[in-house]
């Protein structure tokens, strides 16, 4: 899991250069540079630096994948998601004068020499890799940069890995002690991009910082708490990373679990990196293993009659194999007990290509109060409106009464002041249908 506070790439660039002055030369190097990360978050991120005038004067970037590509290639994918304004064109241009590509594949000790030829004659730098790769080829990437590519003499590296950190508690551990290694720990990052969300970040606020939720967090106010996280597009050609991992790996372990701690968690002493960690533990350490028979499990298939990518079904993505039964949905249900005795029954819900909407939601339920006037559980307001209303919809819908007619945009029906009137109706002060009538009520 990340370390709270390495968070995201703005944050690691700011701390990394603040120190530097400016005066030092930066490579930043995108391993994975033809994938879906790489276009969506890390170039779109660059130049949101770049453009604001964040990155020091001798910045370059170089992108590193097995793809043939160019520069070019790289430019036309990520495009879409740069959101470049109008008045921006020239400025987009020298970012990508300062990229470079480069094609090699992922266990060739040629390849990354080919990559430090590169680095080297951008002069001595301080180096970034950003490893935005399926985390089965880590090892070998870390093996060879740090056989290849380390900084010389006074100046630094960074290694940037991405989530899922392994696939599973072996690899994990295997992964940490290989990078642990090779690497000091300085010169590590581990990222986790939802620690970066705002609505993440404040919901330790939410918790700790106000009256109102505090005082009815804990085990006689909340019943159940269901963390949800749903995307309206399927896999789009990341069948190559995704399908080895499946969407528990991909989103639930580490995105869902980040949220899941900062919801269950005691009040850490302060809001120390540590210190929230060593709460967050404790919460992982209350959760028993999750159950098959607790866990539902689902992939999704092209909707019929669909256009473009609704029409495809997961097993219609070009990258995915034949025949894969990797879940792209998965529903399942945990229990944390904590010390106090508090129990939350916890519903994780992750969907690929599901909603024609975009989501990442907490939702509490507390328990209902002692004494509760409404025990039915019936929404009564709703219950009592559709009563009132339910015998003159029917009749209408029995008689077909002929309505009165009136001009669309016009006022009210003329008719229908006169039915008023002839009800001796008190206008008040909410009556704004005519201007008399409205000064009449004193508006
Ligand atoms: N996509 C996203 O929105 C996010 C992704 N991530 C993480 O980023 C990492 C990469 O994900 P993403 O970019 O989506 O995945 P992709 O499937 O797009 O993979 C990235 C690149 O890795 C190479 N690759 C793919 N599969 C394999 C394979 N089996 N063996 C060797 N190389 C392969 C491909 O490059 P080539 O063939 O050219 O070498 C590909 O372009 C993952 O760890 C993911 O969890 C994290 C946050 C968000
Ligand atoms: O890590 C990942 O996150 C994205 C969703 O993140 P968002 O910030 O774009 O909402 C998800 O699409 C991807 O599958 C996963 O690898």
């Amino acid at each position: 899991m990340a370390v709270q506070g390495k968070v995201d790439m703005l944050s690691i660039l700011r701390d990394e250069l603040a120190y530097e002055g400016g005066a030092a030369s930066h490579v930043f190097v995108v391993l994975g540079a033809s994938g879906d990360l790489a276009k969506k978050k890390i170039y779109p991120t660059l130049w949101w630096l770049f453009r604001d005038g964040l990155l020091p004067p001798k910045t370059y970037f170089i992108g590193y994948s097995r793809s043939k590509l160019t520069v070019d290639d790289i430019k036309k994918k990520t495009l879409p998601f740069m959101k470049v304004k109008n008045g921006e064109e020239q400025k987009v241009e020298q970012f990508f004068k300062i990229n470079e590509y480069i094609a090699g594949s992922y266990d060739s000790p040629g390849d990354f020499s080919k990559l430090n030829k590169a680095i080297e004659q951008k002069g001595s730098c301080n180096r970034l890799f950003y490893l935005a790769l399926p985390p089965t080829v880590y090892e070998s990437v870390t093996l060879n940069l740090k056989a290849t590519c380390m900084s010389k003499s006074d100046k630094w590296t960074r290694v940037i890995v991405e989530k899922p950190f392994g696939k599973d508690l072996e690899s994990s551990n295997r992964l940490s002690n290989h990078l642990s290694a090779l690497f000091k720990e300085e010169e590590l990052y581990r990222i986790d991009h939802y620690l970066g969300k705002e609505m993440v970040q404040n919901l330790m606020v939410l918790r700790f910082a106000n009256r109102i939720f505090s005082p009815v967090w804990n085990r006689d106010g909340i019943a159940s708490v269901v963390i949800s996280f749903k995307e309206p597009f399927g896999t789009q050609g990341r069948g190559g990373y995704f399908d080895d991992f499946g969407i528990i790996r991909d989103v639930m372990q580490n995105h869902l679990m980040q949220i899941l701690t900062l919801v269950a968690m005691e009040k850490p002493p302060t809001t120390n990196a540590e210190d929230i960690r060593n709460e967050k533990v404790k919460v992982l350490k209350s959760i028993q293993p999750v159950d098959i028979k607790d866990t539902v499990l689902g992939q999704y298939v092209g909707k019929p009659g669909g256009k473009g990518d609704e029409a495809q079904g997961y097993l219609d993505d070009p990258t995915v194999p034949k025949g894969s039964v990797t879940p792209t949905f998965a529903t399942a249900v945990l229990s944390v007990k904590m010390r106090d005795g508090m129990v939350y029954l916890l519903y994780l819900d992750v969907e690929k290509a599901t909603l024609n909407e975009r989501k990442a939601e907490v939702r509490i339920q507390f328990k209902d109060v002692a004494g509760d006037i409404f025990p039915d559980g019936r929404s009564d307001e709703l219950y009592e409106a559709w009563r009132i209303f339910t015998p003159l919809l029917n009749k209408i819908e029995t008689e077909k009464p002929k309505p009165i007619t009136y001009v669309y945009g016009s006022r009210r029906p003329k008719e229908s002041d006169e039915f008023m009137a002839d009800r001796d109706f008190k206008y008040t002060g909410t009556y704004r249908w005519t201007e008399s009538k409205e000064t009449k009520a004193g508006l």
